[in-house]
């Protein structure tokens, strides 16, 4: 019995969350080959009957890439715009290589408010459930032009926990630069362990240690942590990979890679 790959297996309805790191190279720029083999197992994947949604974060730094200045303006208004500009160069990237498989990608930007807003709820599930029965790919991410501070969802992982719960996806993967959650930072402890099942999160918590987060990344191991808590709250099931990993998906659903799987069940 191998839980991911059984998850994976009998998941339908999957949500995959891409984080920063994972989508950009060292100097920026969106990575290619990392995102170009992304899309061709999600395209594996549909080609085997499951539909995906997918919550891309990397606008922040896609835009420092882009136009390689005001990487160290922290200013709020200059990340928004950075973001702007980075939004564009995702969306190209995933519109060309999902064209390749005669795909169509439909972007969504989406801010705390518009899910405690209930008329924006059903707005969204409507958009995302057209999108998806059309065969169309849609693509998530915060808006960040407008979300700032008190509106501001904050981390894409909450991001894609809110729509795993309002598609009523089957399972949450998410996708990190590392290969799931360890007893202690192993970028910064040679001995860590990995710990491939977690059924009880405030266990969890008490039994780590949570080290910083990446370079570019927005809320490190603890909002992957509690966006498993939100998805396992409606019996969905989270998956924590290595995004970094070319065959990633396909590799845990045939047992051949594993990560850490927190049980909705
Ligand atoms: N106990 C831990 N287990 C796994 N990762 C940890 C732990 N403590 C800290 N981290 C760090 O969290 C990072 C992942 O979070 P983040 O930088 O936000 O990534 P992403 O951009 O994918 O959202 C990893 O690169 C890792 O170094
Ligand atoms: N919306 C931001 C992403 C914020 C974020 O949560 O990033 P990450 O921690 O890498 O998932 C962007 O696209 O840059």
């Amino acid at each position: 019995m191998n839980p991911i790959s059984d998850l994976i297996k009998e998941s339908r309805k999957i949500v995959i969350k891409i984080g920063s790191n994972v989508l950009s190279d060292d100097n920026g720029a969106v990575n290619r080959e990392v995102l170009h083999n992304i899309v061709e197992q999600v395209n594996t994947l549909i080609e085997n009957h499951k539909q995906v949604i997918m919550v891309s974060s990397g606008a922040g730094i896609c835009g420092v890439g882009a136009i390689n200045k005001w990487s160290r303006r922290g200013d709020m208004n200059y990340k928004q715009a950075l973001c702007a500009i980075g939004q564009v160069e995702l969306m190209m990237a995933y519109k060309e290589y999902f064209g390749d498989y005669g795909i169509h990608v439909g972007q969504i930007l989406l801010t705390r408010e518009d899910f405690l807003d209930p008329h924006r709820t059903l707005n969204i599930r409507n958009a995302l459930f057209t999108l998806v029965d059309e065969g169309v790919v849609p693509i998530i991410n915060e808006n960040d032009s407008v979300s700032v501070d008190e509106i501001k969802i904050g981390d894409n992982d909450t991001l894609g926990a809110h729509t795993a719960n309002l598609w009523n996806a089957d399972a949450l993967i998410v996708l990190s630069d590392i290969n799931g959650v360890y007893d202690k930072d192993p970028k910064a402890e040679t001995d860590a362990k990995l710990i491939e099942e977690v059924s009880d999160i405030d266990r969890l918590l008490s039994d780590i240690d949570i080290g910083e987060k990446s370079s570019f990344g927005t809320g490190g191991i603890a909002t992957k942590i509690e966006a498993a808590r939100l998805v396992n709250k409606y019996g969905i099931s989270m998956i924590l990979l290595n995004g970094k990993k070319p065959d990633i998906i396909k590799k845990a659903w045939n047992g051949e890679e594993t990560g850490t799987v927190f049980s909705g069940r």
